[in-house]
């Protein structure tokens, strides 16, 4: 590829991740990988200035603003560091300075992985706060920033004007908090703590903010009127004095040994840290010095940013695994000896496929060395061929199916091999299939096509997922999934009403070996839930009519498998109906005929489960959603988005123990 020609791509992919790290805040690679695209494209612009472009994403800062925020203009451009990567580079910038300034000191602050904002105090008062935007004109985050704890809003000093610029983050513990709530609700997990804090920072809603403890660190003094300073590391004393939570640990140096040995010492201690961090920043300490210095367009000249790698390590390949994936594709999985790798315990890694293995040649008992792709999904770099053991061989994928025995065969033109026994890979798409089926929950319109593009691209993967759909709408159309607008809406119509199915129909489509849709109605009409159904014992079923040994077998174990325990507790939590309709043992009760509820956060002592089998018990209705036609909303501790939609639209919202009053 000419060199025209790499500029170009290199301009587009670098424009592609900035809008989705900035604007959507959901990146696709890693820093490093991204930082690295950066610096050869700007290496590239100053070798070949004739394909030099004033809007190269090399001199541009930030993303763009978003609408709904109020955009407020910067005093100080918001610019951003020059990147450094290895220990010569950092020589090199530290030397150099040391040859151009007089004595200089430098200032090492660990680089924290959040997002920058520029608060301004008048007469000692927090006045604004703002991001930074594309670096000109950023957006104010002002009533999100007084939400934050460790920003102060009065400080001690009353000049008439102070701008300070900081960096707001999330802690790896609230990081892990939040992503815990996202996993209760059945909601997507946040990528990193940088991400979540950015997203959060520009939500509309202050309470978001205070329920997801967002934090700051203060790194640097832009205007102090009435004040003068002669170093930074003076200012951030000052900082310090006046309430404003630092640079945590910062240190100042003179040479170049002392400045490398703060960055390896931060570099060890990296993952052990509370919050995240991407680098460290080395900054010229004396502010005549910086003046001196100025900056480019885009950079300062005064500091530079390390940027660590990835972090590696050795560990040992104790076994590879073949899973099978709906597809019939096998996977092999690296099963790793535990190892600590960049903040969490790292057992398994993909090997990908067969081409992937024969290149890096991993085998079973190697030493090989781990990363993170994206500082997120493990993957082994390279084996160490030296520390194998004598008699070990290349690793091949096993031309049988681990699932199933059959026999699998090699992709024409790709890397995968398969297993292509229908009967293999169709289980899964078979028992949804017939879940949904007319004899089953009758969801008209939810065909086999349907099943199968919902579960390869992973909205479903057992029957309790179907009634989280909703949730996906937006991904779903958006991507195409299913259809268009309407057929969506129908399909997911279809799976709301049939949530009210008796659970004659529940109990056919578990598909329970040797129970068919008569049998299903049999149970139905003898018991009156689906607890009383899974706990019933061998003599309670064996005098049903037409209910014979094996059968009540296969029944008692179908209901004790883990299997159904996991299914049902999501099929209730989700408001599927589990009381029988058909039962003359039915409670009379139906107060809440008519009604609809929803369920939403931690109950203090009920599960939601059981709140939604109690209602239905008595007649009502739970839906997974507020809408007009809800009646009522119960909340527990940390509900969220239904919430705030309830109070909209002026619901009647209600808790434990005002259920409990109703049901008394
Ligand atoms: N993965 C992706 O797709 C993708 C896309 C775009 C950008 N990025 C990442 O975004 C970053 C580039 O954005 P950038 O312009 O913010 O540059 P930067 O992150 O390299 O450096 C500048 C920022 O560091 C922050 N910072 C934290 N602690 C600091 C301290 N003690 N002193 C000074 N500054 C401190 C400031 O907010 C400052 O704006 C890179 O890390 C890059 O990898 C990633
Ligand atoms: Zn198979």
């Amino acid at each position: 590829m000419d060199v025209k020609s790499r500029i170009e791509e290199l301009r587009k992919e670098i424009e592609y991740h900035n809008n989705k790290y900035y604007n959507e805040d959901s990146p696709e690679i890693s820093d490093y990988e991204y930082d690295k695209l950066s610096v050869e494209l700007r290496k590239l612009e100053a070798e070949y200035p004739e394909f030099s472009m004033e809007d190269s994403p090399t001199k541009k800062v930030g993303g763009t603003v978003k609408r709904e925020l109020r955009k407020v203009e910067h005093d100080v451009p918001v610019i951003s560091l020059q990147d450094v990567f290895g220990k010569e580079e950092v020589y090199e910038y530290v030397n150099k300075m040391i040859v151009e300034l007089n004595k200089p000191k430098f200032v090492v602050e660990k680089k924290i992985d959040g997002l920058s904002v520029v608060l301004r105090y008048h007469n000692g008062e927090l006045t604004e706060g703002i991001t930074r935007g594309d670096g000109v004109i950023g957006e104010s985050v002002y009533e999100n920033l007084l939400e934050i704890k460790n920003i102060p809003k009065i400080i001690p000093s009353k000049l008439p004007y102070l701008e300070v610029r900081g960096e707001v983050y999330i802690s790896n513990k609230a990081f892990e908090k939040a992503n815990k709530k996202q996993e209760e609700i059945g909601g997507k997990k946040y990528q990193n703590p940088r991400n979540l804090a950015a997203g959060t920072l520009r939500q509309l809603d202050p309470s978001i903010v205070r329920d997801r403890n967002l934090d700051i660190f203060v790194f640097n003094l832009e205007i102090s009127e009435g004040k003068e300073f002669t170093s930074h590391s003076e200012t951030l004393e000052w900082l310090k004095n006046q309430g404003f939570k630092v640079s945590p640990d910062f240190t100042v140096c003179e040479t170049a040994d002392e400045v490398w040995d703060y960055i390896s010492k931060v570099g060890n201690e990296r993952w052990n840290l509370q919050y995240a961090i991407d680098g460290a920043v080395v900054k010229v300490d004396n502010l005549e010095d910086r003046k001196k210095l100025g900056m480019t367009s885009k950079v300062p000249r005064w500091a530079v940013a390390y940027k660590y790698p990835p972090e590696q390590k050795e560990t040992i390949v104790k076994d590879i695994i073949i899973q099978v994936g709906r597809t019939g594709r096998l996977t092999p999985l690296a099963i790793l000896e535990p190892v600590r790798l960049a903040g969490t315990t790292v057992s398994k890694a993909t090997l990908h496929n067969q081409d992937v293995i024969n290149e890096k040649d991993v085998r079973i008992g190697d030493t090989v060395i781990v990363q993170k792709a994206g500082d997120i999904i493990p993957e082994v770099i390279k084996s160490i061929p030296e520390k194998r053991p004598a008699d070990s061989k290349p690793y091949v994928i096993p031309n049988i199916c681990p699932i199933c025995g059959e026999a699998t065969v090699r992709d024409e033109n790709g890397a995968d091999t398969r297993c292509i026994n229908s009967e293999c890979d169709a289980q899964a798409t078979r028992s949804i299939s017939y879940f949904v089926s007319k004899d089953a929950m009758n969801i008209v319109g939810f065909g086999k096509s349907k099943v199968e593009a919902l579960m390869s691209e992973g909205y479903i993967k057992d029957i309790g997922d179907i009634y989280q759909l909703e949730n996906y709408k937006d991904e779903i159309l958006e991507k195409n999934v299913i259809g268009r607008e309407k057929s969506v809406n129908n399909l997911l119509n279809a799976i709301n009403e049939s949530k009210n199915n008796n659970i004659d129909k529940l109990i056919t489509g578990l598909g329970i070996k040797n129970v068919g849709k008569q049998s299903a109605k049999v149970l139905a009409e003898n018991f009156a839930d689906m607890d009383e159904v899974a706990n019933a014992n061998y003599d309670q079923l064996i005098n049903l009519p037409d209910f014979g040994d094996t059968m009540v077998n296969d029944i008692i174990k179908y209901f004790r498998s883990e299997k159904y325990h996991t299914i049902i507790s999501k099929l209730k939590e989700y408001g599927v109906n589990v009381i029988s309709k058909s039962s003359e043992t039915k409670s009379d009760d139906s107060r809440f005929e008519g009604m609809t509820f929803v369920i939403t956060g931690t109950l203090p002592t009920m599960k939601r489960d059981e709140a939604s089998s109690l209602i239905q018990s008595l007649g009502g209705k739970v839906s997974g959603s507020v809408s007009k036609k809800t009646s009522y909303v119960l909340a527990g501790e940390e509900a969220g988005s239904k919430l705030t939609k309830a109070e909209t639209l002026g619901i009647t919202i209600i808790d434990e123990e005002e259920f409990k009053n109703m049901i008394k």
